[in-house]
């Protein structure tokens, strides 16, 4: 039997608001990729998505790719783990408003319309609030800058200090981690 989720992206009681850093990138402006070869946003990577973040008013960000054949599941369509992964890097990006690093807990998606090769997604997500170190968190997913949903998501970050990604990944020093404090 599979076991129902203990863990919902529902917060279960009132958040503490999010706050915008005061040192946050203005809205409007493009947010350079956060890893040269991360499958999502780097530009090294040789079939990545490339995905490119804004920063948007208050604590949003907007997101925007364009599905490639190095993206189908099905023929002529995306599949449903690259665009899970288009909502997964948008919400992160929010991470460059608040300036605390947090890594993903739990990702629910639905999936309201095919998107096949050749679009161009447009991403928009949105911090609802935080209980204590978790952030909560929504992403929506457009056909067209104006365009049908096609995606919807809730999530939830946790913070977590930078030597995490010291400790569990490679080729990062402490150093490297806390210059994203100051040269987002
Ligand atoms: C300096 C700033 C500039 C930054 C500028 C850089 C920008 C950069 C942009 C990046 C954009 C990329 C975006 C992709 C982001 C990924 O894809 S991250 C990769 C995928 N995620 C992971 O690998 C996480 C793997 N899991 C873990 O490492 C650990 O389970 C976690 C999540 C750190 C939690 O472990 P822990 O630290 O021991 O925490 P724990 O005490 O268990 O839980 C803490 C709280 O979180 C809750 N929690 C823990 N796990 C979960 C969960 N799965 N679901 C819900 N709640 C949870 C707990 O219930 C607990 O809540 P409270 O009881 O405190 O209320």
């Amino acid at each position: 039997m599979i076991e129902p989720p203990t863990r919902s992206a529902t917060p279960q009681r009132e958040l503490e608001p999010p706050e915008r850093h005061p040192e946050a990138p203005a809205p409007g402006t493009v947010l350079p990729s956060h890893y040269e070869n991360c499958v999502a946003c780097g530009p090294s990577h040789p079939t990545g998505l490339r995905l490119v973040s804004t920063a948007g008013p208050e604590v949003s960000i907007s997101g925007e790719f364009t599905v490639t054949a190095d993206h189908q599941g099905a023929p002529g369509l995306a599949h449903g783990g690259v665009l899970a992964l288009a909502l997964d890097e948008t919400l992160g990006g929010l991470s460059w408003l608040l300036r605390r690093p947090m890594v993903t807990g739990r990702l629910e998606t639905d999936y309201i319309r095919p998107v096949p090769v050749g679009t161009t997604l447009f991403l928009t997500a949105r911090c609802l609030g935080f209980a204590g170190r978790r952030m909560y968190a929504k992403a929506v997913g457009r056909l067209g800058p104006e365009g049908s949903v096609a995606l919807r998501a809730s999530a939830v970050f946790v913070v977590v200090p930078p030597e995490h990604f010291v400790e569990h990944g490679t080729d990062m020093t402490t150093e490297q981690v806390h210059d994203y404090e100051v040269n987002p």
